[in-house]
């Protein structure tokens, strides 16, 4: 009860007892004492099997060796000095290097920067204003890209934030997911769109699947209006592969946005792309953008040492899909559908799997809450809502996969 106690002192002294609004678990939320692997301890005695893992930043799992060892030497050099580290240029040339959309790339501290900062580059490099979001993608928690949000903002019931400027969302058009026809009419609408920015992998609502040849089309038909076409990869990025959604469906944005993966579990976001895009960002153009801690060295190392890992054990990605596979054969026939990709999965409480925002919007929440809390007292801590991805990591062995294939399974069926 350590954490019920807590928390009661939190939502005196924080909006909601919580620094984010997915975590505020009712009645109150665990709170986590220690973590390591694929396991959390919580500040009253449990030990849980992870398949949140901090909505997908920590792809190694929890305080692994090889990330913990280049935040420790960082850290006997100081970890913020107001000018440019050697850290940066490692982490920039390996991300340009696995991207073929990035030749340059900014480094900022959230993946919410990012976006807002792609956005602005857009509006700046095509001297239009309007901007197309795919209904329910999320992109954090600015004001352009806060308009039929998936992420908390579904959850919580509250699709459009208060205290947004109204002229300023007018700017933002939508349209549903996987479906072309839509796009190509509001395309076709107006000479004022400057981007799409688009989640190639819906991850805030489930994920959500791109149906064959969707973003290749995507592609296509941004290039036939001449509209910048951006991928949100903070999901995405390095969980479905090195080089991310863009290298395993063969489909180059003109600008992409990365975060989460990238700097090995520590805050951190950016955004690249082309070079004559790039260009354009301050001091080497006229779009400004700046952050006190952009760059900072602590995340380089930790996010250098995470990515070169990966580099070196890309036989995890299989490994992690046969993992979610043995996760989805152990929910076969229990009456909800099951999506996934890679290491990334959701069980949804409706029939079919959905293939935008509104059919996932469908699914049964009530039911959901059910099972989270069974899964939960099977010592399994899956995010706390119908519209959050799942994740494993390389620390989910075989043996916990199975535990959780086997908890999916009994939670599902009683
Ligand atoms: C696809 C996507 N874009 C952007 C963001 C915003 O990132 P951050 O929470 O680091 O601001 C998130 C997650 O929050 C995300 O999932
Ligand atoms: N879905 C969000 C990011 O991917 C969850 C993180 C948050 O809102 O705290």
């Amino acid at each position: 009860m350590k954490s019920g106690e807590l928390f009661e002192r939190a939502k005196t002294l924080m909006p909601g007892g919580v620094s984010s609004p997915v975590r505020a678990i009712q009645p109150y939320p665990f709170y986590v004492a220690g973590a390591a692997g694929a396991y959390l301890k919580t500040l009253d005695g449990e030990r849980l099997i992870d398949c949140c893992l901090g909505y997908g930043p920590l792809l190694l799992g929890h305080a692994p060796d090889a990330v913990r060892a280049a935040i420790e030497a960082q850290l006997a050099d100081g970890w913020l000095y107001g000018t440019p580290c050697p850290g940066e240029v490692a982490l920039a040339e390996r991300i340009a290097a696995d991207h073929p959309s990035i030749d340059m790339v900014r480094f900022v501290s959230s993946g919410s920067e990012a976006t807002m900062a792609a956005i602005r580059l857009a509006r700046a490099a095509t001297g239009r204003q309007d901007i197309v979001k795919i209904e329910g993608g999320f992109h954090g928690a600015h004001d352009a890209v806060l308009v039929k949000a998936g992420s908390g903002a579904t959850t919580m019931g509250v699709p459009d934030s208060a205290g947004v400027v109204a002229d300023l969302v007018a700017h933002t058009r939508q349209v549903a997911y996987n479906d072309l026809e839509g796009l190509d009419a509001l395309l076709s609408s107006s000479e004022d769109i400057a981007a799409l920015i688009i989640e190639p992998v819906m991850g805030n609502v489930g994920p959500v699947l791109p149906e064959p040849g969707y973003l290749q089309e995507v592609r296509a038909l941004t290039l036939d209006y001449d509209v910048l076409l951006i991928f949100d990869e903070v999901i995405t990025g390095y969980r479905l592969g090195i080089g991310g959604a863009q290298v395993r469906y063969g489909v180059t944005p003109d600008l992409t946005t990365l975060g989460k993966i990238i700097g090995g579990g520590l805050p951190i976001g950016a955004f690249g792309g082309r070079r004559d895009l790039m260009a354009m960002v301050a001091p080497q153009g006229p779009v400004y953008q700046a952050g006190t801690f952009s760059g900072n060295p602590l995340t380089m190392a930790a996010g250098s040492a995470a990515l070169g890992w990966l580099h070196e054990n890309r036989e995890i990605y299989a490994r992690l899909d046969a993992g979610t596979r043995r996760i989805e054969e152990a929910c076969a026939g229990a009456g909800g559908s099951f999506v996934r990709l890679g290491s990334m999965f959701k069980y949804f409480f409706r029939p079919a799997a959905p293939t935008n925002y509104a059919e996932a919007k469908e699914s049964d929440t009530a039911a959901f809450r059910r099972f989270w809390e069974k899964m939960l007292k099977k010592g399994i801590f899956v995010p706390p809502s119908q519209f959050e991805t799942n994740f494993l990591s390389a620390a989910h062995t075989d043996e916990i996969i199975e535990q959780i294939a086997d908890a999916y399974s009994t939670c599902l069926s009683e």
